[in-house]
């Protein structure tokens, strides 16, 4: 079976980056300090953080909760850097990342972290195998991807086989189910190697049994490659496999929930 942990297209000097998770000294991967973030809608202020802290253990499994609107999507994109926070910090292995130069926010989104979405977001047009190529073709210019082409295909064929969907190599996502879908999105943001998965309601358009095999698959992922793994999620049952829930509530972390395990 491929490991996830090392990525034959990256070079040397990226891969220390991104082989092993540099936890800052306390073991924790991310951490979130007094994040804030209001919309506006009609010169109207909307709160929606209102001072969120909490830390993500490197190698942990992290249920995100909250009822609809309360927070969660966009607190995400604050730790994916695609959204600045109003006030408050976001670091990553020790090294603030919200208030990073374009260039390593880049960087971040594209080798450090992965993520995937309730809708997949795969390219309609391409085969499994060519979206899951995609992230190793917009982290390089065209000569340098046509340098590794080759080695990037055997390592998305790998990663397709991990995730159980040799079967659907050439298809397109409309010749998919949901699960497939997921399971071509996972491969995906796998693709070049990072160390944080970022996943935003990934079983929230499955049905329960699919849903409940996206969910081993991730389990698997943290359990035997040491992927750290946040994971907003609706459904109760989802989120208690994790190793620790934390709740949104009114803009802010109610609670961080003693760590536990359900199932393993
Ligand atoms: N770009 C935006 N402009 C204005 N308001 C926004 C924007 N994005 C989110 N909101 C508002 O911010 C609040 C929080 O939205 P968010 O999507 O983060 O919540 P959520 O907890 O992820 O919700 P759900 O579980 O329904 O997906 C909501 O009231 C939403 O309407």
């Amino acid at each position: 079976m491929i490991n996830p942990a090392v990525d034959p297209t990256q070079s040397a000097s990226n891969q220390s980056s991104g082989t092993q998770p540099i936890a800052a000294a306390d073991g924790t991967i991310l951490a979130v300090r007094g994040l804030v973030k209001s919309y506006h809608k009609n010169r109207i202020e909307v709160p929606v953080l209102r001072g969120v802290d909490f830390d993500i253990e490197v190698g942990s499994m992290t249920s995100l909760v909250g009822r609809s609107g309360s927070g969660k999507s966009t607190l995400m994109h604050l730790m994916a850097t695609l959204d600045q926070p109003d006030a408050g910090e976001v670091s990553f292995e020790g090294s603030r990342i919200d208030n990073a130069s374009a260039r390593q926010r880049d960087f971040y989104r594209n080798h450090q972290i992965g993520m995937i979405f309730q809708f997949y977001h795969l390219l309609p047009e391409l085969t499994a195998l060519e979206n899951v190529m995609v992230p190793t073709m917009i982290s390089r210019r065209l000569f340098s991807f046509l340098r590794v082409k080759k080695t990037a295909r055997q390592r998305a064929e790998q990663l397709l086989e991990m995730v159980g969907l040799t079967h659907r190599t050439h298809h397109r996502p409309s010749e998919m189910s949901g699960g497939e879908m997921q399971r071509a999105a996972i491969a995906r943001a796998l693709m070049n190697n990072p160390t944080l998965l970022l996943a935003d309601e990934p079983t929230g358009n499955l049905d329960s049994e699919t849903g409940h095999g996206i969910l081993e698959l991730l389990r698997k992922l943290n359990d035997e490659n040491n992927l750290t793994i946040v994971m907003i999620t609706h459904d109760d049952a989802i989120a208690r496999q994790a190793d620790r829930m934390v709740r949104l509530e009114n803009g802010l972390v109610v609670d961080q929930g003693e760590a536990f395990r359900v199932i393993r």
